[in-house]
């Protein structure tokens, strides 16, 4: 039987753990702050961000919104960011990718401060992650890990095959699990939109983790008997009204995704990837509820090192 990994679980086992926490923090009079930045009104963005606040009030976190117009200038932008840094009362914030094309990601990254930036996406963050002294490890990557480690399956000695290189997932990901160290010592290979036979590198892993934002193009040929299968890819793809497909897939249009106008698949065709694996993460309720949780996570531990409370983190 293919172990479906219940990433909604695993995130609210996490969340639990973190309320002690949170607890901790409280009785020193401390209350963990979060601020999320958007710029502009990608649809997708605002569903994010929204559950990212709605997640640090259920678990008693301080959750801040900054909205900013999609053709805001790049000033008013590192005006907030400057605000941020110098407001003790936030402990965390992420501006929200991707911003609108007058404004350069990389830039707004370099000024967060990265004592604060729990993305981990400032250089000195992913500069302390590949040496192996992480101070915030990405949300995403600190999730798959999570989710792998709650499934029972440990990376060491496996070849891992990643299709995908992005700053948020590919590259991380490829860095936290090769590292020596429990939850790591995997063989890591990274696949990208230049990979030749993207099938070969696939079949041949252990553990594949697919996060291109291509809808389903991973599927159950490209996969050997008994592979672990974590699908980071979440597409909006038009609700899919066709009987066939609603009948068969684990992504079926509920009403709510015809009232939606869309519904939402990952990176992996799931039925035929499923037949494959041994186990697998469903989209929606896999890596994404693990990337919100890690990010309380994170929150957590810029509020502690911030406010020198010691707490013991999940
Ligand atoms: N569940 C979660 O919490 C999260 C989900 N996501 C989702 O994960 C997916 C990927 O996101 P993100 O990493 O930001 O995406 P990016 O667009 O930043 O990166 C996509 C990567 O996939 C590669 N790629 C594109 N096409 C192919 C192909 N045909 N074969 C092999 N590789 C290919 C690209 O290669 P190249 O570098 O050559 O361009 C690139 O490295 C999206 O669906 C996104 O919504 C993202 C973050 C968090
Ligand atoms: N600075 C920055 N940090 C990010 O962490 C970041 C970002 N920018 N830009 C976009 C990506 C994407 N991302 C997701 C977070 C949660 C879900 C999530 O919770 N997904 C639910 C469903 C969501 C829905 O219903 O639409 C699920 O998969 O079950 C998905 C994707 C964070 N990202």
């Amino acid at each position: 039987m293919t172990n479906v990994i219940d990433g909604n679980a695993v995130a609210d086992g996490i969340r639990a753990d973190l309320e002690d926490c949170v607890d901790t923090l409280d009785n020193a009079g401390v209350t963990p702050g979060l601020a999320t930045v958007l710029v502009g009104d990608d649809p997708a963005s605002e569903t994010y961000v929204s559950m990212k606040q709605r997640d640090c009030e259920e678990v008693g976190m301080n959750g801040i919104h900054v909205e900013l117009d999609g053709d805001a200038a790049p000033d008013e932008l590192y005006d907030t960011i400057d605000d941020l840094n110098d407001d003790s009362s936030v402990h965390g914030y992420l501006v929200q990718d991707p911003v609108p094309d007058q404004i350069d990601y990389r830039e707004v990254i370099r000024r967060i401060d990265p004592a604060k930036d729990v993305d981990g996406f400032h250089p000195e963050n992913v500069g302390r992650l590949v040496a192996g002294d992480a101070r915030f490890k990405p949300c995403t990557p600190h999730g798959v890990q999570k989710l792998l480690d709650a499934a029972d399956v440990d990376p060491e000695g496996k070849d891992v095959t990643i299709v995908g290189r992005s700053r948020i997932v590919g590259k991380p990901l490829a860095n936290l699990l090769m590292q020596k160290t429990d939850g790591g010592n995997a063989t890591v290979t990274v696949c990208h939109s230049r990979t030749q036979d993207l099938a070969e590198k696939t079949r041949r892993a252990d553990i594949v983790v697919a996060a291109v934002g291509a809808p389903e193009l991973v599927d159950g040929s490209m996969l050997s008997e008994g592979t672990t299968v974590i699908d980071v890819g979440v597409n909006r793809v038009d609700a899919d009204t066709d009987e066939q497909r609603s009948s068969s897939s684990q992504n079926s249009s509920s009403s709510d995704d015809t009232e939606k106008g869309y519904e939402l698949v990952g990176d992996v065709e799931f039925d035929s990837a499923k037949e494959k694996a041994s186990a697998i993460t469903p989209v929606p309720g896999g890596v994404g509820p693990m990337t919100r949780a890690m990010l309380l996570y994170n929150t957590v531990k810029a509020a502690s090192q911030q406010e020198d409370v010691d707490v013991s983190l999940p």
